[in-house]
Order: C-alpha cells, then sequence, then structure tokens
C-alpha cells in the first residue's frame, strides 16, 4: 500500500492556489440573478458576455498567484490565458451549477440555462458536461487544481517553451494525485475520473465559435476583452 504524504511545500502550494481561486471569484453571483427572473434571450446574451468579461478579468488575477507563472515567458503567458479562458469559463459554470442549492433550485436554474438562447444542439454536450462534475463532488482544493491544471496545458497554440509550462503543470498535478489519493483512499480511480473531465472540457470549448455564434438572439454584441479571448467579431 502506497504511504502518501503531502510534504510542507506542497501544503503551501495547496494554500496559496486554493486562497487565489477563492479570492478571485465573480463578484456578483449569476446563479441568483438567473434564479430571480427569467430573462430574455436578449438579456441573457447581455449577462452572459457581462459575466465572462469579469471571469476573464478574474483569470488574469487568479493566474498571477499561480507560483511559476509570472517566471513564464510573457508571450507564453498569454498564449496560456488565452488557450484556457472558454474551459475555464466552463469549468467555473459547471462549478456554479454543481454548487448545493434549496431544493428545486438546481431544476429551475437548469431550465433557465436551457431556454436562456443557446442553440439545441450545444444543450446537451453542455449539460452531459455539467452532470459529470456534478457527479464528482469535488473539494474547493480541486476545483482550483483542476483550472490551474487547464491553465497550465503546454500544448496550447503559440507556446514556444513548452517545457517551462509542463514543468510547472507536473507540480501540479502531483500534489492533486496526493490529494485524491488521501482524500478518497475508496476510490482510486478518482484522480484518473477528474483528468478525463478535462479532455471533455476540451471537446466542449470546440464548439464555443459556434455556441455563441448561434445564440437565439438579434445582436451579438462582444465585449473588446471577449473578441479578444474568444475569437469572434
Ligand atoms: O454558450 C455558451 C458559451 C459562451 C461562451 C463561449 C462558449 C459558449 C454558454 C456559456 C456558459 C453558460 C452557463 N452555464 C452556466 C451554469 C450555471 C450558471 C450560469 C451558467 N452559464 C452562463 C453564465 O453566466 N456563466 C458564467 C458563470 C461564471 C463564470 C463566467 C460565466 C449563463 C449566462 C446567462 C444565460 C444562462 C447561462 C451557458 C452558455
Amino acid at each position: 500500500k502506497e504511504k502518501v504524504e503531502i510534504t510542507k511545500e506542497q501544503r503551501t502550494l495547496m494554500k496559496v492556489i486554493v486562497d487565489a481561486y477563492s479570492t478571485h471569484q465573480i463578484p456578483q453571483d449569476v446563479a441568483k440573478k438567473l434564479l430571480q427572473e427569467q430573462y430574455s434571450a436578449d438579456e441573457n446574451f447581455l449577462l452572459l458576455t457581462e459575466m465572462a468579461t469579469s471571469q476573464v478579468q478574474v483569470l488574469v488575477e487568479f493566474t498571477k498567484n499561480i507560483p511559476g507563472f509570472l517566471s513564464l515567458d510573457r508571450e507564453d503567458q498569454i498564449a496560456l490565458l488565452k488557450g484556457s479562458a472558454v474551459e475555464a469559463m466552463f469549468l467555473r459554470s459547471a462549478q456554479v451549477f454543481s454548487r448545493k442549492m434549496p431544493s428545486g433550485q438546481t431544476e429551475v436554474l437548469e431550465e433557465r440555462i436551457r431556454k436562456s438562447g443557446i442553440s439545441e444542439e450545444f444543450i446537451i454536450p453542455m449539460f452531459n458536461f455539467y452532470k459529470s462534475i456534478v457527479s464528482l463532488h469535488m473539494v474547493q482544493e480541486e476545483q482550483a487544481l483542476l483550472t490551474t491544471i487547464t491553465i497550465l496545458t503546454p500544448d496550447r497554440p503559440y507556446v514556444k517553451d513548452q517545457q517551462a509550462v509542463e514543468r510547472i503543470q507536473e507540480t501540479m498535478l502531483e500534489l492533486l494525485r496526493k490529494l485524491c489519493v488521501l482524500q478518497r483512499p475508496q476510490e482510486p480511480q478518482y484522480f484518473a475520473r477528474l483528468l478525463g473531465r478535462l479532455t471533455e472540457l476540451r471537446t466542449l470549448s470546440h464548439y464555443h465559435a459556434e455556441m455563441l455564434t448561434s445564440w437565439r438572439t438579434n445582436d451579438h454584441k462582444f465585449t473588446p476583452l471577449l473578441c479578444e479571448i474568444w475569437d469572434v467579431q
């Protein structure tokens, strides 16, 4: 039986990542807004672009706190942010969806999202992903590390020094592996299942431009930051 233990520096690293992750949250809670009232497809699209814009800003602040990230080549830092922004947004959306809510509220939220204006063909893969995240019952440490590992994906377009990114990502993967073994001794495959979600996330994010342009609204208006990050307009 493998004797797994978290070293002192791994504990410090974990604290830095989780503190940064919980500090840099979206200011206003989109789930609360969606549960308050039914919006039109146009209003929902505006809400999405507002939420996504502030989430990108929050993501930039979060990455600054990932030990080693700021010592990467500057252009590689941009390439990693650009390459992971949509995945980080879906991961965060899934985490918002998987939050414990008073009974019946999750169903209302699901209904509001289904009717929000997103085109039918993307609803199924999106909710399949959300439900697969819900079923993992992730703790905050796992959510924070999974987002960090997503950002530190070496094979994003335009990354020059992939080795340097790999080195930091491996540190995070090793820490997450240990956490999973310690948290869930009875589920030896849990770490592998977590990483499997990242594959599903990348597949879902492939459709992001079509998902946006097919949104049932007359005016697909994006902020300059989103045009930059989402390759639209
Ligand atoms: O089609 C989408 C898309 C967008 C950009 C790129 C690619 C796809 C696309 C992308 C997310 C969601 C999406 N799934 C959600 C699950 C739970 C709660 C809200 C969720 N949302 C949207 C949202 O605001 N997400 C926030 C969450 C915090 C982090 C920034 C993003 C709202 C927007 C108002 C209408 C209803 C859904 C729903 C749809």
